[in-house]
Order: structure tokens, then sequence, then C-alpha cells
């Protein structure tokens, strides 16, 4: 039998939460899992694949908690617009088109940028999830996913949108050798009525999953909240049971002190999604408050067409800067505590317990900086500059799972050259219909 055994030789490894956050030395993966990270050489054995981590940094793989990985076939279409309007006059029509085919390749192109800049697990809340799953099976990549269900429709049609839900979440949980989870998902209160957003809460006791779901996006959100239920938006998915299941709630931009302590109590995580809320100008969230309540925060790009781009250095940099710009406290959301929500605060939000962080027993989800660059040297502070001074074009390698998926910038996985093609047809297809 071949020897399943890569050992990793002179590299730095960053692990965020320790006392001495980068550690010189060696790393061993046995099948998917990391079998040892220290400073001591391991023993050399026969048939023993070694990787020389010389001018390498690596770090666990980023996890992106929210997105629409369609949605980059909408990128630059539809700038500069407030949410409802990009939503109600410039996304919903266009998606309102979008084939299986569609998804496939949006997909297939938000996972090509995504791996090739490090993001190995991510969230994805849309249609035709499918042919989503068949990207994440083919790719290699880690996937959370969901069919995000839009309940403004007869009860006839919310029925129909539950039912592939439930089927969705039921048939693909633990497959692609386990990379594919699947949690329940309405897409906002603003788009779910009471009795149809319980309808969720329900089923997502009845298959035993989490539930996601945009929440306080918007300050006029809140308002019309408040003007439908009488109640804020926190309160009001309190009310409706939400938060009896595991949850996790993007963007919560618009909260009040006491949404943060319900929040918390509730053990609720919140993704928060720097890049998309500058862009569509929702608002700044309260991450040092929300941090310091105890809430897991986490961070994600959202679809491709409110970033626009799918890079998890660019949000990890944006939530380190922004938040200290904002409070007028250089020491708000630190380089340490913004690597530990794109990694390890990410993977606990959508309930992964072996993803986010390099120690032995942990899922072999890293990734390899080449270190060796200008605007990457001195080697001061390596976990800062990943934060910094890092991008997406930083990344040399990629593994998940155990399997390398990017060797040298190149994806082993999918054909790039197929994907930005076929991409740009089905966008031109969609312009057409
Ligand atoms: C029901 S599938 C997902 C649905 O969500 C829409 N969407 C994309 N970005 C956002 C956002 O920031 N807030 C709310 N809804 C968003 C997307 O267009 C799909 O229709
Ligand atoms: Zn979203």
């Amino acid at each position: 039998m071949a020897n399943n055994k890569t050992v990793i030789k002179n590299g730095r490894f960053l692990v965020p939460g320790a006392i001495k956050p980068v550690l010189s030395g060696y790393m061993t993966i046995e099948d998917d899992l990391i079998s040892y990270i220290g400073e001591e050489e391991p023993l050399s054995e026969e048939g023993v694949q070694i990787v020389d981590g010389s001018r390498l940094l690596f770090m666990p793989g980023l996890v992106n908690t929210h997105g629409h990985t369609a949605m980059s076939l909408l990128r630059g279409y539809g700038d500069d617009l407030a949410l409802q309007v990009w939503l109600q006059e410039k996304m919903w029509p266009m998606e309102e088109k979008f084939t299986g085919d569609d998804v496939y390749w949006g997909t297939s192109l938000s996972v090509l940028e995504m791996l090739k800049g490090g993001t190995t697990t991510f969230l994805d809340m849309y249609d035709h999830m499918d042919r989503v799953a068949e990207v994440v099976e083919l790719s290699g990549i880690r996937a959370v996913l969901m069919r995000g269900v839009i309940g403004l429709c007869s009860e006839e049609v919310q029925n129909q949108k539950l039912a592939e839900a439930i089927a969705f979440a039921r048939n693909w949980h633990g497959k692609a050798e386990g990379r594919i989870t699947t949690m329940m998902s309405p897409h906002a209160p603003y788009t779910c009525p009471p009795d149809f957003f319980v309808k969720f809460v329900q089923a997502a006791h009845d298959l035993d999953l989490p539930m996601h779901t945009h929440m306080s996006e918007t300050k006029r959100e809140v308002e019309q909240n408040i003007a439908d239920y009488g109640l804020r938006p926190v309160a009001h998915l309190e009310k409706l049971g939400m938060f009896t299941r595991p949850s996790l709630v993007a963007h919560a931009v618009h909260l009040n002190d006491e949404e943060i302590g319900i929040l918390s109590r509730h053990n609720v995580g919140v993704s928060h999604n720097p890049g998309s809320n500058l862009k569509l100008a929702s608002g700044v969230a309260r991450v040092t408050d929300l941090l310091n309540a105890g809430v897991k925060v986490s961070l994600g790009t959202d679809g491709a067409a409110s970033n626009n781009n799918l890079d998890m250095f660019e949000e990890m940099r944006l939530a380190a800067l922004i938040h200290k710009g904002v409070s007028g406290d250089p020491t708000a959301v630190p380089a340490p505590q913004a690597m530990r929500m794109a990694t390890e605060y990410g993977a606990k939000s959508i309930f992964l317990d072996k993803v986010g962080r390099l120690a032995a027993g942990m899922k072999a989800d890293f990734i390899a900086l080449d270190i060796d660059q200008p605007h990457l040297l001195p080697h001061t502070d390596l976990l800062s500059h990943a934060v910094y001074s890092a991008s997406a074009r930083d990344v040399e390698h990629v593994w998940i799972n155990g399997k390398q998926v990017v060797k040298h910038g190149e994806c082993l996985t999918l054909d790039e050259e197929a994907i930005c093609r076929k991409a740009q047809e089905s966008f031109e297809g969609l312009l057409k219909r």
C-alpha cells in the first residue's frame, strides 16, 4: 500500500492563538489529517513525500463564511447601488434567468478564484445547489451548502422551495469524502414571512442542522422590520425560534446593545462581510463590541457582485483596518484576531470543529504563501504580514483534506481555461435571454 504521508520541512507555520504565533519547524500530514506539527524533525521514513518549506509561510486555509458563489457571473453588473435597489433592479431580474449550467460555471469561476486565493472552505447560500455541490466534489474544496430561499411568492411555491431545501440538505450532508455539510437557510426576515420562516426552523430541528440567514444588513431593513412586526430583527428571529438551532447570521451591521446580548446568550455566530458592507454603503458592523460580548465573529466576502472579488486576505485586512478607523482605537481588531476570524472562528461559526487551525488531529486544510517577495520582506512579523501585507496573489500552494489542490499557483483539480471561457459565455447568454 502506498504511504500517504507528507512531511513539510523547514517551514514557518502560523498558529495565531499561541504565545509564539510563528513556529519554525515541521508538519506531517497523514491521509486527510495533520498528524504532527512542531520544532523537532520527525524520524525519516521510506516512501514519505517531502516538501521543502523554506521561503514559504504555512497557515490554515481561509474560511469564507458567507457568499453566493454563482454571483461571480454578475461581477461588475450593478455597481454603486444600495442593497434594495441592487437586489430588486439588478440582481433578482438576472438571477431569475440563471439555469443550472449558469450556476455551475459561475460557481466554478468562484471556486477557482477562492482556491487560488487560499480559501479552503466556503459557505454558499443559493439556488440550483446540486450543481454547486458538483463543483465542490470535483474541485476538492470544502463547503457548507444550503438552498437559500426567498419566500415572496405563493404558499404553494414557498412549500416547493422548502421541500427542495430539505431534499438538498438531506442528500448532500457528509458527501464528497465529508467535505460537504449542509444547513437550512431562509434568505432573510424581510423576504420570508414569519410563518414560512418557522417552517425552516422546524425543518432544521427535524434534520438536526444549523441555520443561516441575512440579518440587519441595512438601517432601512431594521426600520421595516419594526414597522412590519413590531420588533427589531434579532428579537424577531429569537421569537420565531431560529436561535433554538445553532445559527449563523450574515452582516448584523445594525445592532443595539440588547441585540448583541441576545446573540451572545444564544451563541449565534456573525459572519462579518466588510467589503460588501462598504460597497453597498450598508454601514460598519460593531465587531469589537460583538467580540467583547463573546460572539463568534467570522469573515465572509458575500457574492462577487457586491465585493467585487473573493479575496479573503482583503476581508481580513479590511476587518483589521476599518474598526481601528471608526473607533479611533489602533488596538481594535489586531492582526492575530483578524487572522483567527478568517480561520479558526470561521470554522467554528460554520460548525466545523476539525478545521481552522494547524494542530495535530485537525484536518489538513492549509495554504503556503510565497514570502520571498518585496512586499513581504523583511521577515519582521509574519503574522502581521499575512494580515496587513499579503493578498490572494501570494498563495503558492493549497492542500485540502490532505490533498494538494493548488501547486505553484496552478489549480490541479479544475480546468481554468474552460471555466473562464464558459463563465464568459454564461454571462453573455444571460444578457441575450
Ligand atoms: C436565495 S439565494 C441568495 C440570494 O441572496 C441575494 N443576495 C446577495 N447578496 C445579498 C446581500 O448582501 N443581502 C441580501 N441578499 C443578498 C442574492 O442576490 C440571491 O438572490
Ligand atoms: Zn449574502
